[in-house]
């Protein structure tokens, strides 16, 4: 249900556009569209999640509460907002389901298809990984993550190369002129293309190609961090929150599959994107065949 959020809440969006106003939309859009049935399911599951958690902060002052997303949004939602409205709460989880999950899997899958279609790639991982296992052991801690720095050049390549949104949007605050003479008035609405600022071959020799040795060096910007040409994650006070927590389950996934096994494309090369239009991205049709490794 959750990986549907993001597609859904898209089409629902597209839908809403579609009227010329848009409350009408608003009224017509639950006949269509799932976004308000996975709200109430929602709902329903956390409500009572809420209320056991107050109960039993109430009955026992030495309670300790879980770790968890749910718990930061209450304890924040207590001190900053209404500690009665929990229909927030819902709203934010949806909203971190709805950043988080299609991201990552659409992430992961071109991360498999770019490794899948270089063999070069593939033999220099794994034996990063048989570094990684002699220093750390098998578990994925932080210092054994942070260590994988062959991976994570080639997490950044695969970040640059597939972006998921189609970029970032600010509201200029005030109007700004830029060196060259282009003025943006105040109020104007700006998207930065994400796709198109990391493709800049200004930025990078053979920009459309994947070349994680072009990131190599250690001393080069990590997976997580934005840098001209380089907004994957957004950029500023509002870039991605989730982004450092993305790419260590990124690394931590890969690693698993390349220690277990060695894998490749059907036809040995990286097979072609399908189109990706505003709402919906399509699955490649091309199969990953895996061999166990002895
Ligand atoms: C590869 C994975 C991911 C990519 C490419 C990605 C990308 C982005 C981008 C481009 C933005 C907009 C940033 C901006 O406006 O400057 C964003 C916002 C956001 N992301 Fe991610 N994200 C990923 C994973 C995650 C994860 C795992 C989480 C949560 C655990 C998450 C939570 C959020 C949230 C809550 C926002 C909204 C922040 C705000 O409006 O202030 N994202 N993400």
């Amino acid at each position: 249900m959750l990986s549907r959020i993001t597609d859904e809440v898209n089409e629902c969006t597209a839908f809403i556009d579609i009227f010329p106003f848009k409350w009408m939309g608003r009224l017509f859009a639950p006949l269509v569209n799932d976004v308000y049935r996975h709200y109430r399911i929602i709902e329903n599951l956390v409500l009572p999640e809420i209320e056991r958690r107050r109960i039993a902060a109430r009955a026992d002052p030495k309670y300790t509460p879980p770790v968890d997303l749910l718990q930061f949004m209450l304890e924040f939602n207590d001190k900053n907002g209404d500690p009665n409205s929990t229909k927030d709460l819902t709203s934010s989880l949806m909203l971190t389901a709805f950043g988080a999950i299609a991201t990552n899997v659409f992430i992961g899958t071109h991360f498999m298809y770019d490794v899948a279609a270089h063999p070069e790639v593939r033999e220099r991982m794994y034996e990063e990984q048989q570094r990684i296992i002699a220093k750390y052991g098998t578990a994925f801690s932080k210092e054994a993550l942070r260590d994988m720095s062959y991976m994570e050049s080639c997490l950044r390549e695969t970040l640059r190369l597939n972006t998921h949104a189609i970029g970032t949007f600010r509201k200029m605050m005030t109007g700004f002129t830029f060196s060259n003479g282009l003025s943006v008035p105040a109020g104007r609405l700006c998207l930065v293309h994400t796709r198109a600022v990391n493709r800049n071959d200004k930025v990078y020799e053979n920009a459309n190609e994947y070349i994680p040795e072009r990131v190599a060096d250690p001393t080069n910007p990590r997976a997580a961090t934005s840098v001209s040409g380089y907004v994957t994650f957004g950029m500023g006070e509002f870039g991605c929150p989730g982004r450092h927590f993305a790419v260590g389950q990124l690394k931590a996934l890969m690693a698993v599959l390349i220690r277990r096994y060695d894998f490749t494309t059907k036809s040995g090369k990286r097979p072609k994107d399908k189109i990706q239009r505003v709402t919906e991205y399509l699955p490649i049709d091309e199969a990953v065949i895996f061999t166990p490794r002895a």
